[in-house]
């Protein structure tokens, strides 16, 4: 009953009460409704709350792990410690248990749940919060994904500059002669890309899938370094199908498609394989 009806009840006496009479009324009135407030139901949200509060001692670091994971849950609400703990913005609502809660507003996407009974209360829960795991998985993902989209990103504008160097516009001429001719002498300016594109040229038209390819260079740093930038810009792992081949150091794999080399190493490869049959195609640099 509100005050106001209270009020009309009183002043509505044919005779009207005394003081002492009326605040008689009101502690009734008062003391009636604190009955009727702790005889309403418990919903099962409230108790899961509970359980969480109870059972679940987290210190101030993994409640702010547990916190992080939440703010991602929409309307889903933090947790404070010393508060009775709500399962949604809703849950004073009659009958809005677990169950209506998610399927109204939708899993906790962060939340995962394994078998599990509640003895505190008395009341038995098919599943159990792991609140500090999920904090922790969280942190995890999210610096996974960060990586994955700094290696997306670096990929991506490693392809770009690949298309501004001046040897890209004669990609596909370049192929076509390769197909077309036994020899081919190709004559660029420095830093054209000619040491870094035309392998991966060849790679892309198909040239590696029955056979190595091979590119010669006198020098021995520059046949690593230039290994470790191709392997870079294909997005592979130097050693994998992008590898060097060095005097005492050799990091070919079975994978290996695309050899780099020197001039001395090329010549060791006649030894073991005097037709280098199992080459399709090689460049060598002058
Ligand atoms: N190891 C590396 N790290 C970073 N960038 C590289 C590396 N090797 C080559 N590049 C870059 O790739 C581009 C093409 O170089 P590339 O060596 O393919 O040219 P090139 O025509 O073979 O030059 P050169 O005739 O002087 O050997 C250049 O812009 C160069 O700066």
């Amino acid at each position: 009953m509100k005050f106001d009806q209270l009020r009309i009840q009183i002043l509505g006496k044919e005779e009207l009460p005394s003081l002492n009479e009326t605040i008689s009324i009101i502690n009734t009135e008062e003391s009636r409704r604190e009955v009727m407030l702790y005889a309403q139901p418990v919903e099962e949200s409230t108790m899961l709350g509970k359980f969480i509060d109870n059972n679940l001692k987290f210190n101030a670091e993994k409640t702010s792990a547990s916190h992080t994971a939440n703010s991602e849950v929409g309307q889903m609400e933090s947790r404070p410690l010393n508060k009775d703990k709500m399962w949604c913005t809703y849950y004073k609502n009659l009958r809005h248990t677990r169950e209506q809660c998610w399927k109204l507003h939708g899993k906790p996407q962060r939340t995962k749940l394994r078998g599990g009974q509640l003895d505190m209360l008395g009341f038995v829960f098919e599943d159990q919060i792991e609140f500090i795991q999920d904090g922790m998985m969280f942190e995890e993902n999210s610096s996974a994904e960060f990586e994955k989209s700094m290696a997306e990103s670096t990929f991506e504008k490693l392809q770009d500059d690949r298309k501004t160097l001046p040897v890209y516009p004669y990609r596909d001429s370049l192929l076509q002669a390769v197909h077309d001719h036994q020899v081919l002498v190709i004559v660029g300016e420095t830093c054209s890309g000619k040491m870094t594109q035309i392998l991966q040229y060849l790679h892309e038209g198909g040239y590696t899938k029955r056979g190595k390819i091979g590119y010669t260079q006198p020098r021995r740093v520059a046949a690593m370094s230039v290994a470790a930038r191709v392997s870079q810009e294909m997005g592979v792992k130097l050693g994998h199908e992008v590898c060097y081949l060095i005097r005492f150091e050799d990091c070919t794999s079975d994978k290996t498609v695309m050899k780099y080399m020197t001039d001395g190493m090329l010549l060791r490869e006649f030894l073991g394989e005097p037709d280098l049959s199992s080459y399709r195609a090689g460049v060598l640099h002058f």
